[in-house]
């Protein structure tokens, strides 16, 4: 059976921790890849563990991967790597993911387990505040309408931003998901409910779930997985 820490185990929205252990000790444990089982043993020594992707979440983004055969994709977020790595190991041998993260330190954390994977070379990390990069990417003609898969797992109050470009990155059909978009349940509460640290961005997650739910250009799935994913898909 997995051990796991109190920062590992949160219920996410579901209504209780047992139902959320149920769901990881029947369906998503037991499938999870090694070197994934690895990283996240890894991270859940950092103090900033909670930030990881979780592993349910990241159960449907493999999904997703495959569904629309990615195999050019970009990660906004990256932390030490769960995400990343599980990318890495669904997308096809000649995949690619450019990966952007302000802090290098935290992704070398993984590093050596994607190493181990044999599934570097599939990466590309640019160590950049993601706007510029992003905008750097559309300065080349080539990289528009060329993504399959984008993800998207960094601050908060850019998220519109990162969408914006997203459109122009990915290809007509092509999926991006958000992560955190129901901000721990915080969406639907009043101000003096909300913990104050998690004051900050309920307010921009409500503002991009309006926005991306009135945007005539995606496909929008907002599911309750997690901390909520928006998954859309480019329709043109
Ligand atoms: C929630 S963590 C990502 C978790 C990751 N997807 C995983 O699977 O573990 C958010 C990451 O976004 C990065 N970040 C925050 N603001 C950023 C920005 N403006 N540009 C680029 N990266 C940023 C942080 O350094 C952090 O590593
Ligand atoms: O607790 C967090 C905080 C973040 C976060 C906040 C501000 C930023 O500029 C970047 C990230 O992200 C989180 C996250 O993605 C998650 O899955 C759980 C918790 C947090």
């Amino acid at each position: 059976m997995e051990q796991y820490t109190k920062t590992l185990l949160s219920k996410g929205l579901l209504q209780s921790e047992d139902l959320y252990r149920y769901i990881l000790e029947t369906s998503v444990y037991p499938r999870e890849p090694e070197p994934l089982k690895e990283l996240r043993h890894v991270t859940a020594g950092h103090p900033r563990a909670k930030l990881a992707t979780s592993p349910d979440s990241g159960q449907l983004m493999a999904m997703l991967l495959k569904l629309v055969n990615a195999k050019k994709t970009i990660e906004v977020g990256v932390y030490t790597g769960y995400s990343l790595l599980l990318t890495a190991l669904t997308i096809p041998e000649d995949g690619k993911i450019i990966a952007i993260d302000v802090n290098r330190e935290t992704f070398e954390i993984g590093l050596p387990i994607i190493k181990k994977a044999g599934v570097a070379d599939k990466i590309d990390f640019i160590e950049s505040e993601a706007l510029p990069a992003l905008d750097q990417l559309l300065q080349n003609t080539e990289n528009e309408g060329s993504f399959d898969f984008a993800f998207v797992d960094a601050d908060k109050g850019n998220y519109w931003n990162y969408h914006e470009r997203m459109m122009k990155l990915l290809k007509v059909g092509g999926v991006v998901v958000y992560d955190n978009t129901l901000w721990s349940g915080t969406v639907i509460l009043s101000d003096e409910l909300v913990p104050e640290n998690l004051k900050q961005w309920k307010e921009p997650t409500i503002e991009f779930n309006k926005l991306v739910a009135a945007d005539p250009r995606v496909q929008l799935s907002h599911a309750s997985v997690g901390d909520g994913m928006a998954i859309c898909t480019r329709l043109y």
